[in-house]
């Protein structure tokens, strides 16, 4: 008796996105890497649903939230959301898709991000795609990618890249670690990254039938 209570509670207090247990790979690598254009072309050849934390911020913000001036004055200065904020958009994206393989793009991108989505969600992911590119190509990309996001501005890339390097990459550096990182050449063309990137996504079965 005193298990079935202590097993039901659990359930009751638990994110309801144990119970989902979705398909999750994320999508990290500096800002201008590729990562958007990249999980574009994953969803439409292996039918994973994308996510990208930075669009559902940006969301928050259009549709007027009470965090919306907090997202948007972080987003301008290139820091980063506090993870409560970001982890609640995923998950309920994540619930109301009936998809259970998402891209999750952009996340996590601190060790707060890191450790708190794992905690409060239960997943680890499948696996971490790195897409690596030297500063100057991200820099040219960002500068040239006519969005009209208000952080593609010189002063606010300069940040981002900071934040990457202090922030982000020791993410990058722990999943590692767990052996859980594939590291791809970003500077290539789109077409050559995704060659890469397919042959990442693809099970060893069909690559033997090809
Ligand atoms: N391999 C590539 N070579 C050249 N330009 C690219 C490449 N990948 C993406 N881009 C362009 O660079 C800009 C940033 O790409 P994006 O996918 O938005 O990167 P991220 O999401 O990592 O910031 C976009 O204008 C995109 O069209
Ligand atoms: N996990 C995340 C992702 C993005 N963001 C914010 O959103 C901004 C834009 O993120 P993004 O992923 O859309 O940017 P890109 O790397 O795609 O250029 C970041 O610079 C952060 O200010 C965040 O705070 N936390
Ligand atoms: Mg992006």
């Amino acid at each position: 008796m005193g298990t079935v209570v202590e097993a039901s509670s659990k359930e009751a207090s638990g994110s309801s996105l144990s119970q989902k247990k979705p398909k999750v790979v994320f999508v990290l690598g500096g800002p201008g890497s590729g990562k958007g254009t990249q999980c574009a072309n994953i969803v439409e050849h292996f039918g994973y649903t994308h996510l990208s934390a930075g669009d559902l911020l940006r969301a928050e913000i259009k549709s007027g939230s009470e965090n919306g001036t907090m997202i948007q004055n972080m987003i301008k200065e290139g820091k980063i959301v506090p993870s409560e904020v970001t982890i609640k958009l995923l998950e309920k994206a994540i619930l109301e898709n009936e998809n259970d393989k998402f891209l999750i793009d952009g996340f996590p991108r601190n060790e707060e991000n890191r450790a708190a989505f794992e905690s409060v969600t239960g997943i680890t992911p499948e696996f971490v795609l790195y897409f690596d590119c030297p500063q100057e190509e991200m820099e040219k990309r960002l500068l040239s990618r006519n969005q009209g996001r208000e952080d593609d501005n010189i002063d606010t890339i300069r940040k981002r890249f900071k934040v990457f390097l202090e922030s982000s990459l020791p993410v990058i550096e722990y999943y590692n670690s767990k052996e859980k990182v594939r590291k791809i050449d970003a500077a290539k063309p789109v077409e050559e990254v995704f060659k890469t990137v397919k042959a990442l996504f693809t099970p060893v079965v069909d690559k033997a039938a090809a």
